[in-house]
Parts: structure tokens; C-alpha cells; sequence
């Protein structure tokens, strides 16, 4: 399990290893981390280290030190610095006969033009935007001779926190990230800015990462660990029973999509409700047309309810009014579309997940879509608090909130950016609600399948796959999830 940190989850882990007098080694590591991303990746020529005056230069300057070690032609540029490892680094370095120039623009701009590859430890977590001009123009001029960089924890004059970028950050190819990922690596604009994105933990104990994290982020086995399995002599009934309730005059695909992916996923029974006339394109889903679904599920006896539900899918305006008379029957719950508003605020049970985009986010929030995807996980979040249950806020990659915590999913597909996949992901969720799974490891294991299955479809498909790709992508996935459990047993 990888933790995600913002720079104050930094800062308390910094000053639980300074208490244990760690703090040395963990710089130690992290700069060689550094040095070896830069092997690993550039392995030949010169090499030239940018060092600011905190933490982050100071792993500039033990990066320094093993490139050096291993025969690298090294340049090292550096401001002054006040910081007692990145001193005492500075002086190994000498040790060894490694030499340091002062960072100015003049000596950047000489040492671009001969360097081969450039190793940004100019500034990590402790960067308070914005950028201050003398920097600016260095970061400006690194960029405009593009040469390829490894940024050390983020790239500089990015704020570890949001996935906002403000000004101009220093373009990175490759970013080794210490402890665990920031916001700003895992969520765009900003990680655009970063590459590709390598985790060095460093030999700090996991649980120290975890108690000052700010969300984790499961790896594959970890959800397969949580996928169900059934016995041999499961059948329909106990496969899970599911409802999907939507659509409505003009917006008749969305259920159907929902459907399907709740069929894919494995539901032994899906039926679905609508007011609206849906044409029978999937002879396994059961249809329901009801004049007055309010009317029809205001008395309908308790023994003959579903073992999950989604609601909401093309429902239109009647939908807030169905979640009020559904949500208290207090099944596994999806609520997505047109069943996320705000007057449901509260509503939210404990076998309840929300699933919004974040445009559904600033609707449900009351601000505007920027505040959303600035800070995806403060938002998802605030989103959990205000409506109780599990909150989906979905995006590449989406947020889970659970009253535990906050989780960062993996994987995906840029060709999932497409009408209906968020009807499909309704459906995941539904079905494995339907079997058993409690909420938060539904959502995480219901999110990380239709990534996966949107991943397989996009090896066939490309930016061309559509939902119901992905859906016949699910067996697929499913087991290629299992497989990575295999493989860790
Ligand atoms: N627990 C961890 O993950 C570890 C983190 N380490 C490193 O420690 C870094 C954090 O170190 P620090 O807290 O010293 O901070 P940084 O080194 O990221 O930055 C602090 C310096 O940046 C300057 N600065 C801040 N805002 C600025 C602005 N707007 N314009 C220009 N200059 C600005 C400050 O004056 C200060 O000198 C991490 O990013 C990482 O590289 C490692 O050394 C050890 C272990």
C-alpha cells in the first residue's frame, strides 16, 4: 500500500525520523534513489545537479555524490544553504572531490549547453507559491533548453498539495518521488509536469508512512485480495439480485450501460425499472416499464427487495425523490447522475456510494468544477461529510472516500473519456454491492476493474473505446486482477 502525502504529512514523518535520528539516513537514501533513477534512465554523460537550500537540494547533493562515485561526469550548481544535512552533504561531496558552484543564471545557462541530463532538486515539499523571480528565471531557462530531467520528490514550482499548476514549473521526464506520491504527481495539470513518476519509500517503517498520510493508494493485489469468490453451487439467487432504476424519455442508453456492466460483473439477477419505454437490446437484463416508479416502491414488500441498487442513470428530475424512498430500504446503494443532489445531503448509509464527476462534485458541493479538480482529495473528502456512505469522485484517477480515509485508485485508460462510462461504473459497483462486498472495498475493487477492463478495451479499441467495450473487458479483468494475487502468493 503506498501512502500519498501532502508536505505537512512530510514534515511530521521528517520529524518522527529526526526523533529517531533517521533523518540522515532517509536523505541518504532518497539521493540515492535520485542517483539511481538517473542511472536507470540516462545512463550516459554529463550530468548536471541543480541544489536549492532546503531538504530537497541536499538530495541533490547526495545524488551528487553516488553519480560521482560510479565515474559520472558531475556539475553540481547550488545556492547557499542554512540546512544542516544539506551542508554536511555539500562537504562529502568535497570529500570525495566533487566540486560546487554557485547557482546563478549566467552558470546555468554555460552548464545547459554541455550537460547531457539535468537533476532538479531545486525545491520539493517545502515550496510555498509562488515562485519567487531569481528562481522563476532559472526554471525558465532549465526548460527552454530542454534537456531531459529528473526531478528529485516534484518537480520544482510545483505545489506537492493540488493538482493546480500555478507559473511555470520545471519540466521533468522522470520524477523520483521520496516516501510516497503527492497530489500534484498523481492528478492533472500538475503531473503532467512530472513525468513518469517513480516512488522511492526509503526504509522508513510502513506504518510511520501510513500515519501521516493523507490518502493511500492500493496496489493491484492488495484489491485482488478483496475480489469475492464464489462456491461451486452458487446459482442465480445467490448471485446477487440487483435493480437498476433510470431512464427516462430521450435517455434510455445510460440504464441499459448500467445493466449490462452489472451483468458483466457477475449479478446473478439484474433488473431494471424505468418510467420510460427502454428497447431490449440485452436479452439477459430484465425490464420493467413502471408509469409511477414512486408509486410502484412506495409499498413494496421488504422480502422481495433486491440485494443492491443504482439509481439514477438518465432518471431526470425525478430521481431525488426516488433516493428518498429508497435509501431508507438500507441496501447497498449506488447513487450516480441524476441522483446526486444536493438536497439528498445527509442521506448517504453505511452500504451507500455516491459516484460524481467532478462537475456533479461542484453541484453537490455548491462551488465550481476548478475548486473540485484543484484538490481532489479534500473535495472527496468534504463530499463524504456532507453525504455520509462512500464517495466516488471519479477521474484519471479516481478518489474514494470512506469514513476511514481516502483512497487513490490506479490504472486506466484516456480513451475512457467517453459518454457512458460512468452508467458502467454505476453497474460495477451495484453488482458487487449485490454480492456482498461491504461499501469502501466495493468502491475500490468496483473502481479498479472498470480501469483495468477500460485498459484491455483500450488495447483493442484506442481512444476510440466505447462503455459497452469496457463492460465486455470485465471478465478479462477480473482476471488479470486475480492473476496479480497469484503471482504475489
Ligand atoms: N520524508 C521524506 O519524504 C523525506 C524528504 N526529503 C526531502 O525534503 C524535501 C523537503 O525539504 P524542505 O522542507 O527543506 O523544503 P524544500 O527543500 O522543498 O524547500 C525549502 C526551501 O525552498 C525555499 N522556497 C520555498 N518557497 C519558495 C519560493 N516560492 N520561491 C523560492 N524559494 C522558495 C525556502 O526558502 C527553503 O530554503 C522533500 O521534498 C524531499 O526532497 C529527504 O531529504 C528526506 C526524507
Amino acid at each position: 500500500m503506498e501512502a500519498v502525502f501532502l508536505p505537512e504529512g512530510v514534515r511530521a514523518l521528517d520529524q518522527q525520523l529526526e526523533r529517531a535520528g533517521l533523518l540522515e539516513l532517509a536523505m541518504e537514501e532518497a539521493g540515492r534513489a535520485g542517483a539511481d533513477g538517473v542511472q536507470s534512465h540516462f545512463p550516459m554523460g554529463r550530468v548536471l545537479l541543480l541544489c536549492g537550500s532546503g531538504a530537497n537540494g541536499g538530495d541533490g547533493l547526495v545524488a551528487a555524490r553516488h553519480l560521482y562515485a560510479l565515474g559520472r561526469e558531475v556539475v553540481v550548481l547550488a545556492q547557499p544553504s542554512k540546512h544542516p544535512l544539506t551542508r554536511s552533504n555539500r562537504r562529502r561531496l568535497r570529500a570525495i572531490g566533487g566540486t560546487v558552484s554557485p547557482l546563478t543564471l549566467p552558470a546555468l545557462g554555460r552548464e545547459l549547453a554541455r550537460a547531457d541530463v539535468v537533476v532538479d532538486g531545486l525545491l520539493g515539499t517545502g515550496f510555498v507559491p509562488p515562485l519567487r523571480p531569481a528562481l522563476a528565471e532559472l526554471v525558465t531557462a532549465l526548460n527552454a533548453a530542454g534537456r531531459p530531467v529528473v526531478a528529485l520528490d516534484l518537480p520544482s514550482g510545483l505545489n506537492a498539495a493540488l493538482a493546480e499548476v500555478e507559473g511555470e514549473p520545471v519540466r521533468a521526464q522522470v520524477t523520483v518521488t521520496f516516501s510516497g506520491p503527492k497530489p500534484a504527481l498523481l492528478y492533472g495539470p500538475a503531473a503532467h509536469w512530472a513525468g513518469k513518476v517513480e516512488v522511492a519509500p526509503l526504509r522508513v517503517p510502513q506504518e510511520w508512512r501510513l500515519t501521516h498520510a493523507a490518502a493511500t493508494r492500493p496496489v493491484a493485489a492488495e484489491v485482488a485480495a478483496l475480489l469475492p469468490v464464489r462456491p461451486a453451487d452458487a446459482h442465480k439467487g445467490t448471485a446477487g439480485r440487483v435493480w437498476v432504476v433510470g431512464g427516462s424519455e430521450g435517455m434510455v442508453g445510460a440504464p441499459l450501460l448500467s445493466g449490462l456492466a452489472a451483468l458483466r460483473t457477475g449479478a446473478g439477477l439484474v433488473t431494471l425499472y424505468s418510467e420510460a419505454e427502454l428497447p431490449q437490446k440485452i436479452p439477459e437484463l430484465m425490464i420493467q416499464t413502471r408509469p409511477d416508479l414512486a408509486a410502484t416502491f412506495a409499498d413494496w414488500p421488504q422480502k422481495q427487495r433486491p440485494d443492491a441498487l443504482c439509481l439514477g442513470m438518465g432518471l431526470g428530475p425525478r430521481a431525488p425523490k426516488l433516493a428518498r424512498l429508497l435509501l431508507p430500504w438500507n441496501i447497498g446503494t449506488v447513487l450516480d447522475a441524476d441522483a446526486l443532489q444536493p438536497e439528498l445531503a445527509g442521506l448517504g448509509h453505511a452500504e451507500c456510494i455516491w459516484t460524481p464527476h467532478p462537475a456533479e462534485a461542484a453541484r453537490l458541493l455548491g462551488v465550481g468544477t476548478p475548486d473540485i479538480t484543484r484538490d481532489p482529495l479534500a473535495a472527496a473528502q468534504a463530499l463524504q461529510r456532507k453525504f455520509g456512505g462512500v464517495v466516488v469522485l471519479k477521474g484519471g484517477p479516481s478518489t474514494i472516500a470512506t469514513p476511514e480515509g481516502l483512497l487513490v485508485s490506479r490504472g486506466g485508460h484516456a480513451g475512457m473519456a467517453t459518454a457512458g462510462m460512468g452508467d458502467t461504473l454505476s453497474g460495477i459497483l451495484a453488482a458487487l454491492l449485490a454480492g456482498g462486498l461491504p461499501a469502501p472495498q466495493a468502491a475500490l475493487v468496483g473502481v479498479t476493474l472498470h480501469a483495468r477492463a477500460g485498459e484491455w478495451a483500450g488495447r483493442q479499441h484506442g481512444y476510440g473505446l466505447i462503455a459497452s467495450d469496457v463492460s465486455a473487458e470485465l471478465g478479462r479483468a477480473w482476471q488479470s486482477l486475480r492473476d496479480d494475487l497469484s503471482l504475489k502468493e
